[in-house]
């Protein structure tokens, strides 16, 4: 594309034909650093920044105003480029699909996601939150610190699977699972190839890249989730409802079948869309809110004290309770202003469209950065301080529309956001009400490296003290 169409948005100096790709850092923490570090190269309006990857734009956008064109707009449907090595796992689910398919798609899924549905899930989040705990006092018996990030992965992928399909794997309770493993790698590898434009040739890429495990990775992962669907429909078949036990969204996927809305192809691509952007995402979510716990002492005590009143003996957190924990949801959203899980998103520009005054052309990316926007000090005064009141009814209401935007925003928002929210709360609940927290280091000794989810580094080392019952 002609850089001229371009001119007049800042851009940092670049190479006439390879772009800013020979000056891009090749390490996770330089990129970080290098990406976000536009809010400080260009602090002022417009807030957005032109990339090129060679020949390909790429427009950064960084401000509540600039966004909210793309999450309004019923035409820049569709995703970026990098969203298609995704394709091989997760077929055109949800999160991949193009805007024709994605349309009827989402409206036959989004009531699946009505309260009315989560609330059967609030044993799963308590059952596997309490198994977490009894891991954790487990590990604190012989060690005092706990890196907390690699328990709590474990259990959310252990509530996404019980959750949508209905069969646990077990990850906190067994030593090794291959499907676990291939999770673990498949996510590895697709971060790996975003970041390397020498495999995003698919020769390339199976030549002298992760091609060869990548296949194995696929064929563990469809393997499984194609026998779970067998054997879930089977037994729907034989037993009806009553003999499946608890729900899972499967089960509601199966009904869609039935009535022909949907076949076992599509079904799949459903799940494993769910087991994908369903539990890292949650995963490092929870992780940070209990560093910043284990930061703030006033702020852990404050949501402590909640839990004590609005649940005093209950041994569970019940759907009840979940709307009554207000503080603990304004910790929740205030660790995800700062840490979203996503922190960029990509759509494509389907065509012409005016942005902060530039027309900017049709088959152009553009980059979301939840992770400045949510820093942008025109909404977010002293941006960098942790403040859960900010997120406190009155504040809430004065707020630009899209200055929070964690879960994406307008019509291809995340479909699982209140899942997050009411999962977050009762994982947080229980290690809250078990344990005094204190992180073994401070935020700004935390670095983050963002690949498709925004990870601390070295993750998050916590000392654990159990509470008196
Ligand atoms: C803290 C947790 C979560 C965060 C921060 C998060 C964030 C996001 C974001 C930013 C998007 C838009 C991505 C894009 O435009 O490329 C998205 C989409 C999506 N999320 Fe989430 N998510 C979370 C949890 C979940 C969970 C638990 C599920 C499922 C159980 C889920 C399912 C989805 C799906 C299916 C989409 C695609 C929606 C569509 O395009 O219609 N997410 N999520």
């Amino acid at each position: 594309m002609h850089r001229k169409r371009f001119a007049g948005i800042p851009s940092p100096r670049s190479y006439p034909i390879l772009g800013h790709v020979p000056i891009t850092k090749p390490d996770v923490e330089g990129f970080v650093d290098q990406i976000m570090g536009m809010a400080s190269l260009y602090p002022d309006e417009p807030r957005m920044v032109t990339f090129w990857a060679g020949p390909m734009p790429s427009v950064m956008l960084y401000s509540a105003e600039l966004a909210e064109v793309i999450y309004t707009s019923s035409k820049h449907l569709n995703k970026g480029m990098f969203y298609d090595f995704l394709l091989p796992w997760l077929g055109e689910g949800l999160v991949t699909s193009k805007s024709e398919k994605w349309r009827p798609r989402r409206k036959l899924l989004t009531p699946t996601f009505h309260y009315d549905i989560l609330k059967n899930f609030v044993y799963v989040f308590n059952h596997q939150s309490e198994i977490l705990v009894n891991k954790l006092n487990e590990h604190i018996k012989t060690n005092e610190v706990v890196e907390i990030g690699s328990f709590v992965t474990l259990c959310a992928l252990d509530i996404i699977c019980e959750t949508s399909m209905g069969q646990s794997v077990n990850a906190q309770t067994l030593k090794d699972s291959e499907y676990v493993r291939a999770v673990y790698r498949i996510n590895d590898i697709v971060q790996r190839r975003q970041k390397y434009p020498l495999m995003w040739n698919d020769t390339l890429f199976w030549l002298f890249g992760d091609g060869k495990e990548h296949k194995w990775a696929i064929n563990v992962l469809h393997s499984f989730t194609r026998k779970v669907i067998m054997d879930r429909k089977t037994r729907l078949h034989e037993e009806g409802s009553a003999g499946l036990g608890r729900l899972a969204f499967l089960d509601l996927l199966l009904d869609m079948e039935k009535n022909g809305d949907i076949d076992l192809g599509d079904i799949q691509e459903e799940v494993d869309t769910f087991m994908f952007e369903g539990h890292d995402t949650t995963a490092t979510g929870i992780t940070f809110v209990l560093h910043m716990l284990g930061c703030y002492p006033e702020i852990q005590e404050k949501a402590y004290a909640e839990l004590q009143t609005i649940c005093g003996t209950s041994e569970e957190i019940t759907f009840e309770h979940l709307g009554q924990l207000k503080y603990l949801e304004c910790v929740i959203k205030e660790t995800l202003r700062l840490h979203p899980s996503v922190p960029i998103y990509a759509r494509r520009m389907e065509e012409d469209d005016k942005i902060g005054g530039f027309t900017i052309p049709a088959g152009t990316q553009i980059l979301v950065n939840a992770f400045l926007i949510h820093r942008d000090p025109k909404h977010w005064p002293d941006p960098e301080i942790f403040r859960p009141e900010r997120f406190m009814l009155e504040s809430n209401n004065r707020r630009h529309p899209f200055a929070f935007v964690p879960f994406s925003a307008g019509s291809r928002n995340c479909i699982g956001q209140r899942f997050a929210i009411m999962e977050e709360k009762i994982v947080v609940a229980w290690v809250l009400r078990n344990f005094k927290i204190v992180s073994l280091k401070r935020r700004d000794e935390t670095r983050l490296k963002t690949e498709l989810i925004l990870r601390p580094i070295e993750g998050v080392r916590l000392q654990l003290t159990p509470r008196p019952k």
